[in-house]
C-alpha cells in the first residue's frame, strides 16, 4: 500500500502531484519519509537567554492599546508593548490590522517573531491569545519547492500519518531494537513529523540514524565480502624466516602498532583472496617502515613489488631509502615520467623480465607500458590523491595483486570506517619510542627577525630548517616567485657561512634530486620550499619548519608540514608565521598550536570545514546521509558499523528469518546484485 502513488491521499490532485514530484515525493511511502530538515521550537525562554536576530517565542501581557498605521498600498503595522516579566518588549506586526479588535490591554499572549535584543523588540510572525503552554512546542520545517506551502505539505504528510503509518514495515528485529531502546519504525516516523516532545523526537531521529548507518554499513560491507570471494587473488607464501632476519636487521625495533599492522597484512598475503587494505598512521609514525617490510615479503614469496607515490620527489626519496635496506637482498627501480629513452626502455625491459623485484614510482607506473612478470604486491601511498581508475590500471596488471593503500593524512576514524567501509584498516595509532612531540608556536609577521635568529640558533647546533612559503591555489607561478624571492632574502641573511637551498615545483627532475640530496647530506642547512616537500619527506636532522602565510593552509596541511620535522630524536619546533584576520584562521593557529595529534587536528578540521571539504569536494565521493551527521553520530556509525560486521558473519541476513525484512531493504540497492566491484 505504502507504493501507491500520492495521488490515492484525499486532497493530492493532479497539479499538487506534479508538484511534489519535483521534489522527488512519488509514493506515500517517499512522503512518510520525507523528514524535516529542521524544527522549529516555540518554547518560551527568558528574554535574557534570546539570541539577537534569531527566532523566539515570548508570552506576557499587552500594555498598550496596539496602534495600527498604513502605509503603501495595502500594507500595515500594528505595534503595541507587551509587558514580560519587568521587561517592555515593543511588538511589531505587520498586515495584521485584524489583530488590533482580539489585542486588549491586559490579554496575556504568546508571540512567536524574529527577536531583537538591542531594542528589545518581536517582530511578530505567529501570535496566539493565551499562554503558551497551550501551544504546539514543536514545529516540523520541510525543503519546499515553488508552489508547496509549509502548511500544504504538512497537511498532506498529516494525511498520510493518519491514514497509513500504521503499515510502515519494521525493519529490525525486535531484540535489536529492545537493546537499543529504539523506538518501533511506525511510531518513530510520526514522531519525525508530528514530535510530542522532545525526548520522543531524540529517540526518533537516534532510531533513524542508526538504521540509516546500519543499512549503509551492511552494503559497503558486503560488497567487500562479495569482492573477496569473488576475486580469486593469490596466496603468497612469503618465507618467515627471511622475513624475520629483514625486520631484524632494522636499526630500530618496531612500535605495538607497526607490528599489528604488519600482522593485519601478512594476514591479508596469505588468504587466497586480493587484499584491499588502507594503511593509516599519523605523520612519521613509521607507515614506510612496514611497507617496505611488506614488500620485502611479497619477494620471498618470489613476487615483484611495486610502489607508486604522489610526487616525484617522494618516489626519488623511497628509492633511496629502500634501495639502501634491500641492498644485496633485492633489486629496486625508478620509474618517473622524467626517465627517458635508453634508460626507461632498459628499466621497463628488467621489469618485464623479473629482474626488477620492486619498482618504484609516481603515476607513471599504471601506463600501458610498463608490464611485470609477477606482480604480487601493489602501495600505493596517499591513496586519495590518486583516481579510482589509476588504481584499477594499476592493480589490472598483475594477476591479482594484493593491495595496499597509505595515507599520512590522518583521516579521523569516523570518516575512514565510512568513506573505506568497502576496504580493511589497519592503524598505526603510536609514535616510535623516543619522539619528542613538535612544539609549535604561532607569531605575528612582524616577529620574523626573531624566526630567523631562532633558525641560526638550531643550525649552530647542528640542525637544519625548511622554510614553506605560502602556497597561492590559483597561480602556482606566483608561487613559485615567492619561493624565489624568499629564497634571496633568507639567502642574503644567512649565506654564506649557513648554505640555503630552493626547492619547488618546476625545478627539473634532476635538479630536484639534487636539492634534496644536498639537503638530505646536510649540505645545505636551510631548504626553503613549496608546499612540495609536504609528503613523505624524511630529513631526521631537520629540527625547525617555519611556514609563512600559515593562515593560507588548512589544518590538515599544517600538520603534514610540522610532520617533516621531529622525525628524530631531537626536540623539533615548527613556527608558524600567520596575521589571519578571520576567527575560523586564529582557531586554526590555536589548535596547532594546543595539540600534535594528527587525529584530533582532523576532527577539528572537520569541524571547521565540514566534511565535504575534508578530502576537496571532487575527490571526497562520501556518502551522504538523510538523517545521520558522520561526525556528530560518529558513535552511532561505529556500532552501526560493529553490528553489521556481526550480521555479514553469522549470515543472518541469509539464514535469520527475523533479518528478513532488513534484507529486502539491503538489496534494493541493485549493486549488491550485480558484477559491479572495484
Ligand atoms: N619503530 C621505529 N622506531 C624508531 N624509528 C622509526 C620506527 N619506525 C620508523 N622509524 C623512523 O621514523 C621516521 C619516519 O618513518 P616513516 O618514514 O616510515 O614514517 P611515515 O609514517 O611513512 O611518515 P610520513 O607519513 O611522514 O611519510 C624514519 O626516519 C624511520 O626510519
Amino acid at each position: 500500500m505504502l507504493r501507491q502513488p500520492i495521488s490515492e491521499i484525499k486532497g493530492v490532485g493532479a497539479k499538487f502531484q506534479e508538484q511534489l514530484n519535483e521534489l522527488g515525493l512519488f509514493t506515500i511511502e517517499d512522503l512518510l519519509f520525507y523528514f524535516p530538515f529542521r524544527y522549529d521550537t516555540y518554547e518560551t525562554k527568558e528574554l535574557t537567554e534570546l539570541a539577537h536576530d534569531e527566532k523566539a517565542t515570548i508570552e506576557g501581557q499587552v500594555a498598550s492599546e496596539p496602534v495600527l498605521s498604513f502605509f503603501g498600498r495595502k500594507k500595515s503595522r500594528l505595534t503595541f508593548t507587551l509587558q514580560v516579566g519587568q521587561f517592555a518588549v515593543k511588538a511589531v506586526m505587520f498586515n495584521r490590522a485584524f489583530a488590533k479588535k482580539q489585542l486588549n490591554p491586559g490579554d496575556t499572549v504568546t508571540l512567536t517573531g524574529k527577536w531583537d535584543q538591542h531594542r528589545l523588540q518581536i517582530t511578530v510572525s505567529q501570535f496566539k491569545k493565551g499562554e503558551a503552554k497551550s501551544q504546539e512546542p514543536i514545529q516540523p520545517v520541510y525543503t519546499l519547492k515553488e508552489g508547496v506551502t509549509l502548511q500544504r505539505l504538512r497537511k498532506v504528510i498529516k494525511s498520510a500519518i493518519d491514514e497509513y503509518v500504521e503499515e510502515v514495515p519494521e525493519l529490525l528485529p525486535e531484540e535489536m531494537q529492545l537493546s537499543y531502546k529504539l523506538p518501533e519504525r511506525p511510531k518513530a516516523v510520526q514522531q519525525m513529523h508530528y514530535p510530542e516532545c522532545r525526548v520522543l523526537l531524540k529517540h526518533a531521529k537516534r532510531r533513524f540514524i542508526y538504521e540509516e548507518f546500519l543499512i549503509f554499513q551492511l552494503k559497503m560491507q558486503l560488497l567487500r565480502k562479495h569482492h573477496r570471494e569473488s576475486t580469486t587473488g593469490n596466496a603468497q607464501g612469503y618465507n618467515n624466516e627471511k622475513l624475520t632476519d629483514f625486520v631484524q636487521s632494522l636499526p630500530f625495533e618496531l612500535t605495538g602498532a607497526q607490528k599489528r599492522s604488519l600482522a593485519d597484512i601478512l594476514k591479508d598475503m596469505k588468504q587466497p583472496h586480493r587484499m584491499n587494505r588502507l594503511l593509516q598512521g599519523d605523520v612519521g609514525s613509521g607507515k614506510t617502515a612496514v611497507a617496505a617490510i611488506a614488500l620485502y615479503a611479497s619477494i620471498t614469496a618470489g613476487k615483484q613489488g611495486s610502489l607508486m607515490v604522489p610526487t616525484e620527489i617522494l618516489a626519488e626519496q623511497h628509492y633511496q631509502s629502500l634501495s639502501g635496506m634491500f641492498e644485496g637482498i633485492a633489486n629496486v627501480a625508478l620509474l618517473t615520467g622524467s626517465i627517458k629513452g635508453k634508460r626507461r626502455q632498459e628499466i621497463l625491459h628488467s621489469v618485464e623480465n623479473g629482474e626488477v623485484d620492486i619498482l618504484i614510482g609516481t603515476h607513471a607506473l599504471i601506463q600501458d607500458e610498463v608490464l611485470f612478470q609477477d606482480l604480487g604486491f601493489v602501495i600505493v601511498d596517499e591513496q586519495h590523491r590518486f583516481g579510482v581508475k589509476q588504481r584499477r590500471a594499476l592493480r589490472d596488471k598483475g594477476l591479482h595483486p594484493d593491495v595496499l593503500f597509505m595515507t599520512a593524512t590522518p583521516i579521523p576514524r569516523t570518516l575512514a570506517i565510512t568513506a573505506f567501509g568497502d576496504m580493511d584498516v589497519s592503524v598505526i595509532d603510536e609514535m616510535p619510542a623516543g619522539r619528542k612531540p613538535v612544539e609549535t608556536y604561532w607569531v605575528k609577521g612582524e616577529m620574523t627577525n626573531r624566526v630567523l635568529s631562532f633558525i641560526q640558533k638550531e643550525i649552530d647546533a647542528g640542525h637544519q630548517a625548511y622554510v614553506i612559503c605560502p602556497l597561492i591555489e590559483e597561480s602556482d607561478k606566483l608561487d613559485i616567485q615567492n619561493a624565489v624571492d624568499l629564497y634571496h632574502q633568507l639567502a642574503s641573511v644567512f649565506e654564506p657561512k649557513v648554505p640555503v637551498g630552493l626547492m619547488h615545483g618546476r625545478l627539473h627532475n634532476d635538479e630536484k634530486d639534487e636539492v634534496m640530496q644536498q639537503f638530505a647530506k646536510n649540505e645545505t642547512k636551510i631548504l626553503v620550499s613549496t608546499t612540495v616537500v609536504e609528503v613523505g619527506v624524511n630529513v631526521p636532522n631537520a629540527t625547525v619548519m617555519v611556514i609563512y602565510d600559515a593562515e593560507r593552509f588548512g589544518l590538515s596541511q599544517l600538520h603534514q608540514l610540522r610532520g617533516r620535522v621531529g622525525r628524530g630524536s631531537d626536540q623539533a619546533y615548527c613556527i608558524l608565521l600567520a596575521d589571519p584576520k578571520g576567527d575560523v584562521g586564529k582557531e586554526r593557529m590555536r589548535i596547532m598550536t594546543e595539540t600534535t595529534d594528527g587525529f584530533e587536528l582532523s576532527e577539528q578540521d572537520l569541524k571547521l570545514r565540514g566534511p565535504g571539504d575534508f578530502f576537496g569536494k571532487k575527490q571526497s565521493g562520501m556518502p551522504e546521509f538523510k538523517v545521520g551527521d558522520m561526525v556528530h553520530d560518529y558513535r552511532a556509525l561505529e556500532t552501526a558499523r560493529k553490528d553489521a560486521a556481526e550480521i555479514i558473519l553469522e549470515e543472518k541476513l541469509e539464514q535469520d528469518r527475523k533479518y528478513r525484512v532488513l534484507k529486502e531493504e539491503v538489496y534494493k540497492d541493485k549493486s549488491l546484485l550485480g558484477d559491479v566491484l572495484d
